[in-house]
């Protein structure tokens, strides 16, 4: 039997506290009625004639989200993801070393305290004012180190062993200019204004020290968008994310977060992000029977509720792997994506799982360049996505209507605390 974790709600931010007023506050109460106005507008379409047709939007209930900086751990890690997400990679300058790393890290943390506050950036650069009338969104700045940071700065004693590159996998497509990198930045914010302005800023924040390797966008749906709020769905039209370790869970900290004490010291706290990003092969997918695409993932598509449960199931249906069908058949298939994923299948091996579907064109033979921005969350990879991926790689339903396209795996160090910026225990440790 699975253990099942209820789905987390899209409204569900437990971290979370009401922003202050602070740059809305820059607008003055004329400027913030125009602003309440032009969120009307943009929801209703042509500007002047939805705030007539439209009640007004209730500004507060996105914008007033706030995530705060300071913590054990880095934000955008437990709180559910956002409607819009950005991933950034760096590669250091050839003239920077460790002190000029330092020092953009220590702007980089100060931009993303104000930035998540619903302030202006604080630093010599002028304010693009792109979220100036916006609350923080709630917003959140994640920063890691990738395996490469350490030799460009002369830390590579101190490099985790859990850096080591992930194995290759068969089904590896991999291109390089998209993957790896030294530094990496996560955002995640439910306005896109909100999570482009933090894009740029901190983007703008790197130049002369580092130079972006390589930027993703990717989405989920906006908190609001439904009266039924399940786990999210992905491009495939499947709910995803229900059995994900949930904080309430005794084992979560320890499968997501180093424990004070771990190795190396510099990440207690901290965690391992694995990004890959995968294709879908939607004409392929599409064209499937939706009785075979139940098949594919173990799990029904219009409610998420396990193959094994019978009409009566939900999704939050306790997976029953070993439960056979009146044929004799096993419910869930023996190559079902929840069945060679399941931690009991794989001994024990457990990941937060914290992604952003992502839509970028159309290729050249007009298939969708679409897919999922995957995010796995584990206080160690070899214990979370490497034997995981590795099963999947051997017999996973889902395989023929995916390709991974890019990898990379970054360390994240703990949370920063008041007056500290992130990655300083390791910087100036
Ligand atoms: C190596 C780890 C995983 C990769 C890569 C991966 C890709 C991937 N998954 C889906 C859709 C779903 N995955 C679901 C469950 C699930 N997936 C993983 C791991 C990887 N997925 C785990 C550990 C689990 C949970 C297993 C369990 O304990 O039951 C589900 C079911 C709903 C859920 O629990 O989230 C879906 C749907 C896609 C589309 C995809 C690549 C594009
Ligand atoms: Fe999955």
């Amino acid at each position: 039997m699975s253990k099942h974790h209820p789905a987390r709600r899209p409204g569900d931010r437990p971290d979370e506290r009401p922003a202050g007023p602070s740059r809305r506050r820059l607008l003055g109460a004329a400027g913030a009625a125009g602003a309440a106005g032009l969120v009307v507008g943009a929801a209703g379409g042509a500007l002047g004639t939805a705030a007539a047709t439209e009640p007004p939007a209730d500004l507060a209930s996105v914008g007033r989200g706030r995530v705060p900086f300071h913590g054990a751990h880095q934000p955008g890690i437990v709180q559910p993801a956002q409607a819009h997400g950005h991933l950034i990679a760096f590669d250091l300058a050839a003239d920077a070393g460790r002190r000029e790393a330092a020092a953009l890290l220590r702007r980089w943390s100060r931009t993303a305290e104000a930035l998540m506050a619903g302030e202006t950036p604080p630093s010599r650069l002028h304010d693009t004012g792109i979220a100036l009338d916006a609350g923080p969104s709630s917003l959140t700045v994640t920063f890691g180190f990738g395996r490469t940071f350490f030799d460009r700065t002369g830390l590579a004693a101190r490099r985790p062993a859990a850096l080591e590159p992930l194995p290759p996998f068969s089904s590896d497509a991999l291109d390089p200019k998209r993957s790896d990198g030294d530094l990496w930045i996560q955002i995640g914010a439910d306005d896109s204004l909100v999570a482009f302005h933090a894009l740029r800023a901190l983007q703008r924040e790197a130049d002369g020290t580092a130079r972006v390797r390589w930027q993703m966008s990717g989405f989920n749906r906006s908190p609001g968008a439904t009266a039924d709020p399940r786990t999210a769905r992905n491009l495939m039209g499947q709910i995803d994310g229900t059995n994900n370790p949930r904080q309430t869970d005794e084992d979560f900290e320890r499968r997501v977060f180093v424990p004070s004490g771990g190795d190396p010291a510099w990440m207690a706290g901290g965690s391992y992000a694995v990004l890959r990003r995968i294709r879908m092969l939607l004409d392929d997918w599409e064209r499937t029977p939706r009785d075979e695409q139940e098949r594919v993932i173990g799990r029904r598509k219009s409610d998420g509720a396990p193959l094994s449960g019978g009409p009566g199931g939900t999704e939050t249906t306790p997976v029953d792997l070993e439960k056979r069908n009146a044929d004799g058949e096993l419910a869930i298939a023996a190559d079902a994506h929840v069945r060679v994923t399941a931690p009991e299948t794989n001994g024990g091996a457990a990941m937060l799982r914290r992604s952003f579907s992502y839509h970028d064109g159309f290729r050249d033979d007009g298939a969708p360049d679409a897919g999922l921005l995957f995010i796995a969350w584990q206080a160690d990879p070899l214990r979370g996505f490497v034997p995981v991926q590795r099963k999947l790689d051997r017999g996973d339903a889902l395989s023929r209507f995916i390709r991974h396209e890019a990898s990379a795996l970054f360390a994240v160090p703990g949370g920063a605390g008041e007056g500290e910026y992130v990655g300083q225990r390791l910087l100036e440790g």
